[in-house]
């Protein structure tokens, strides 16, 4: 069902590409479901080009037929669409949950705008529910992790900090980071916090996403909504 959903999702975005369009191509199962379809219309002779935020959505591209480039090449997008693990009502994101939050964040804040695309399960009233990715470097990582928990306590959260995959075997991002995932439950203010942890030096970035996302389709058994970031 949930699956459906997704593919319900990307298939509204896809109306708002068109031909000639720089295009960044998100990551996780939403955004396969996005460029299985738009592989479809490239086949059918849609002419655009995407700038993908992983070397698993490069891949699938690929395979699909789309044509690729780099932010090397393109320095400005039209449009980005992607998925998301969390959205609230003004369309600030938790991302990152598939450990692509770097690049994600780098493409979408080239892009004139981000679409998002989700379930309806994702649409939430306070982000937080889901754990925050925070990517750190690997260099000093246990004096990194230490300060990240100083932080969030600082900023009034008792969180559950875990390194993704664990200690002995983490996670490697596609920038050969490590990824801490921190159980913060509900975040009160996501920009103080946000400000908080990319003060720290170990920090590269963390997966929310604030004012960048201009518009979101989100399908439910009801059917797609758009809804408009209000700004
Ligand atoms: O941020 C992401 C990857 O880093 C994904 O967009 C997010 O995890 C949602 O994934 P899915 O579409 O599989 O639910």
């Amino acid at each position: 069902m949930s699956d459906e959903l997704k593919r319900k999702a990307a298939a509204a975005a896809l109306e708002e590409v068109g031909g000639g369009m720089r295009i960044g191509i998100g990551t996780g199962s939403t955004a396969e479901h996005f460029i299985r379809l738009l592989g479809e219309r490239v086949r059918g002779g849609l002419d655009i080009v995407g700038v993908p935020t992983s070397e698993r959505s490069a891949a699938l591209s690929r395979e699909e037929g789309i044509r690729l480039s780099t932010l090397e090449e393109l320095p400005e997008l039209d449009l980005t669409i992607d998925g998301a693990d969390e959205l609230d009502d003004a369309l600030n994101l938790i991302k990152g949950g598939g450990g692509a939050l770097l690049r994600e964040k780098i493409v979408a804040t080239a892009s004139k705008r981000m679409i998002v695309i989700a379930d309806s399960s994702k649409h939430v009233r306070h982000l937080g529910a889901f754990p925050l990715p925070i990517e750190v470097v690997p260099f000093g990582l246990g004096s990194t992790e230490r300060a990240v928990a100083r932080v969030l306590e600082t900023c009034g959260y008792e969180p559950r900090l875990s390194m993704r995959e664990g200690r002995q075997d983490p996670f490697i991002t596609d920038g050969g980071h490590h990824i801490l995932d921190a159980d913060l439950r509900q975040i009160a203010d996501p920009n103080a916090l946000s400000d908080a942890l990319l003060r720290i030096p170990g920090v590269v970035d963390h997966g929310l996403f604030l004012g960048i996302a201009a518009c979101a389709y989100i399908a439910g058994g009801d059917g797609v909504r758009r809804i408009e970031a209000a700004r």
